[in-house]
């Protein structure tokens, strides 16, 4: 079951902070979505919109269609996951299963007690008494066993170790394989986990700077890499992005896709062309003062 994303212009204001500012965009669903942004860029104001956990200060949020914010059936559907728990730290780890599985219609109770297994995650402790690893295990468990049709992860991993996050990843893949659903993780960690991500939304100081396919975004970067001279002949007229020189060997990195007559110089030249990590694009596209897409 995929149910289709549409923002239409909105905006989270707190008193006079705008976090979000005319945002818009659609997505299809059925696909896992990469939010990404710098600190304070607005991605948790964002994704509490589609979790109608806030009502947008401007503009609208449709789930299926249908107004998200109060919307008791939209809101079945979708399982909002942040990494400080929204999670009843008076409670017990059971208590929380039990909740979960009363709110989330598709909630699979056999792949739950498979995950509180795999995290080994002690059903009687309290969660205030749980390492922050393990509550962000908790949060995992609940995202994936809901099956909800739209699951987000606001960074809710952070706190686990690195052997536990790659684990986690392959989870999801393999869960997205076989439950075809909306998968929304917003994230820092973009070199672990952007292979993941089929279309990228990137958030900068409230508003959408790029909203596309991670493929079509990767190929927006180009590393040219050769003879300093000649890089810097070559690099004329592209926008560059950043540069590192060793000895007489520069690399370039620039933003924009090169066209054949351009490939085809640079083999002439002997320049090698070669990708730009999603994390590099990242980064350039977000500094500071920035010109953005
Ligand atoms: N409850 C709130 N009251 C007032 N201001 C808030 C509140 N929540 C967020 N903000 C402000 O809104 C802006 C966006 O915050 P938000 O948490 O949405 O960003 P973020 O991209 O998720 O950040 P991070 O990556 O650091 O978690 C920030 O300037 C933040 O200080």
């Amino acid at each position: 079951m995929t149910l289709a994303i549409d923002v239409r212009g909105a905006g989270v204001q707190y008193g006079r902070t705008v976090a979000v500012e005319n945002v818009s965009f659609k997505l299809e669903g059925g696909k896992i979505y990469g939010l990404l942004g710098r600190n304070g860029s607005g991605k948790t104001s964002l994704l509490s919109l589609l979790a109608s956990f806030r009502e947008p200060t401007k503009g609208e949020v449709l789930i299926d269609g249908k107004i998200a914010f109060e919307n008791a059936e939209i809101m079945s559907q979708v399982c909002f996951i942040q990494e400080n728990g929204h999670m009843m730290d008076g409670y017990k780890v059971k208590d929380a299963i039990k909740l979960a599985a009363s709110c989330w219609p598709k909630w699979d109770e056999q792949y739950a007690n498979h995950l509180l297994d795999l995290y080994q995650l002690p059903l009687k402790k309290s969660i205030s008494s749980l390492s922050r690893g393990m509550k962000s295990a908790l949060g995992v468990t609940l995202g994936l066993a809901s099956r909800a049709p739209v699951t987000i992860f606001d960074e809710a991993y952070l706190g686990m170790d690195a052997p536990t996050r790659y684990a986690f990843y392959d989870e999801v893949l393999r869960d997205y394989m076989e439950h075809p659903r909306t998968f929304i993780l917003s994230t820092h960690l973009i070199e672990e986990v952007g292979n993941l991500f089929e279309e990228v939304l990137i958030l900068d100081r409230g508003r959408l700077l790029l909203h596309e396919e991670s493929d079509t975004l990767r190929q927006r970067g180009v590393s040219i890499t050769g003879p300093a001279e000649r890089v810097d002949d070559f690099v004329i007229g592209l926008q560059v992005l950043g540069e590192q020189r060793l000895g007489g060997t520069k690399s370039v990195t620039v933003y924009g896709e090169l066209n054949q007559e351009r490939v085809n110089r640079a083999r002439t030249d002997g320049l090698d062309l070669g990708p730009v990590p999603l994390q590099d694009l990242f980064v350039h596209l977000t500094k500071k003062g920035g010109e953005g897409a």
